[in-house]
């Protein structure tokens, strides 16, 4: 056993994990994802792709991708007995909670739970992103007292998603900005639920107990709840100098600004962003509203004026989100089914080169004194 006596608060700039999943690049200013760019991708690919890039280390054929959308469109059925326990929870129950005990309860019903063979991994992980977008979305359905919608088949992985969310067939540019979306968030190197899920599975846990720890992570608003956080705070203003002067409010009152900072790119906007501050402006132009994206922009330049912090993904996404008719609480569902890809991954990853997560602590109770 090697130890270190140096602590780092929060693991800032620790690295925790030897990967060839994805790398935040800050010199090169890139997002490496398998060896190419997350944004670059964003351009030329869809979250199809992204899943078989993730899982199987290549960008699929068209026959893959075939292949690919059969197999997730085959296993988009959830287990009846999901629905009743969903139906069991408290209506004020989160939707994250909600995911949250579905995804546990489909451990149960995996015959294979202990073969974490590479193969039986990844089929599991196909399974669970097959059966994501209904859990996430009927979980926020029956939390409303409102029956589960069926998946359909006839769509695309991101419309069906939609779909389920509106109950209504979304528009080209609707389909295409929710697949950017889900392509954006679907992996990001080391966060916190990742670093949970690693954690996890480094016991030689199965992968539902490591994405179940990882969907609590990601619900803090310090990580995946923040997208939620923005759209809130959005509302609460009606206007661009109205969301300025919240902002203010809440920089004088020393309050985190949601959407805004980021461990990794704190002095800079995370390129994601950027991306989907365009998606904002193609939606506010469908619309003939441009307000939301005012706001945004009015809220970004006094960030940067007076701390010098830059938005990140969930600040973009929040308005996009709301221009396509998702309920808040789905927020950070979504952005949890996309994850998912990346998160599978990386347990996969772990249980394939794995050695257990066991780190000291610096100690700072009492020292030793006999009892008597
Ligand atoms: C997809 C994602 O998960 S992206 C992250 C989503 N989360 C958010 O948007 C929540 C708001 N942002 C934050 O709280 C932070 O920027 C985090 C959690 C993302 C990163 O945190 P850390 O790397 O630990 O930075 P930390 O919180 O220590 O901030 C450093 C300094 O910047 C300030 N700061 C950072 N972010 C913000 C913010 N959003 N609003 C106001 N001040 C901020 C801090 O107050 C701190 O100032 P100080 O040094 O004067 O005390
Ligand atoms: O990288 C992080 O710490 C948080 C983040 O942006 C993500 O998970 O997409």
């Amino acid at each position: 056993m090697q130890t270190t006596n140096k602590f780092v608060p929060g693991l800032d700039g620790v690295v925790a994990s030897e990967t060839a999943i994805s790398l935040l690049d800050t010199k090169e200013e890139k997002i490496i994802i398998r060896g190419y760019e997350l944004i670059e991708l964003s351009r030329e690919n869809d979250f199809l792709d992204m899943v078989h890039l993730l899982l199987e280390n290549s960008l699929p054929t068209a026959e893959e991708k075939e292949k690919l959308d059969k197999k997730l469109k085959d296993n988009y059925g959830l287990p009846k007995e999901i629905y009743d326990i969903l139906k069991l929870l408290p209506k004020d129950t989160h939707p994250m909670d909600g995911l949250r005990t579905g995804l546990s309860s489909l451990g149960g019903f995996d015959k294979d739970l202990l073969d974490f063979s590479t193969e039986v991994n990844k089929d599991r992980a196909y399974d669970l992103l097959a059966k994501l977008p209904a859990l996430i979305v009927n979980s926020y359905h029956i939390l409303n007292g409102d029956e589960p919608i069926e998946p359909r088949q006839d769509l695309s992985y991101g419309a069906n998603f939609l779909y389920m969310v509106t109950g209504r067939v979304p528009s080209k540019l609707e389909e295409e900005i929710f697949d950017r979306a889900l392509l954006l968030y679907s992996e990001h190197e080391m966060p916190n639920s990742t670093f949970t899920a690693r954690v996890i599975a480094s016991t030689m846990s199965d992968l539902y107990g490591a994405l179940t720890g990882a969907v609590a992570s990601l619900k803090g608003y310090l990580h995946g709840g923040a997208n939620e956080a923005v759209m809130h705070d959005l509302l609460k203003a009606d206007s661009a100098s109205e969301f300025e002067e919240l902002i203010m409010n809440k920089l004088r009152n020393k309050e985190k600004v949601m959407g805004f900072g980021h461990r990794v790119y704190m002095k800079k906007m995370d390129p994601r962003a950027l991306v989907m501050k365009d998606a904002l402006k193609q939606l506010c132009e469908a619309k003939g509203d441009y307000k939301l994206l005012e706001m945004c922009e009015a809220g970004e330049k006094v960030m940067e004026r007076e701390i010098g912090i830059y938005p990140n993904l969930d600040y973009y996404v929040a308005p996009c989100y709301w221009l396509l008719d998702i309920p808040i609480p789905l927020y950070t569902p979504i952005f949890y089914g996309s994850r998912a890809s990346g998160l599978t991954a990386h347990v996969i990853e772990q249980h394939d080169n794995n050695r257990l997560f066991r780190p000291r602590v610096k100690y700072t109770g009492e020292q030793y004194s006999p009892i008597k």
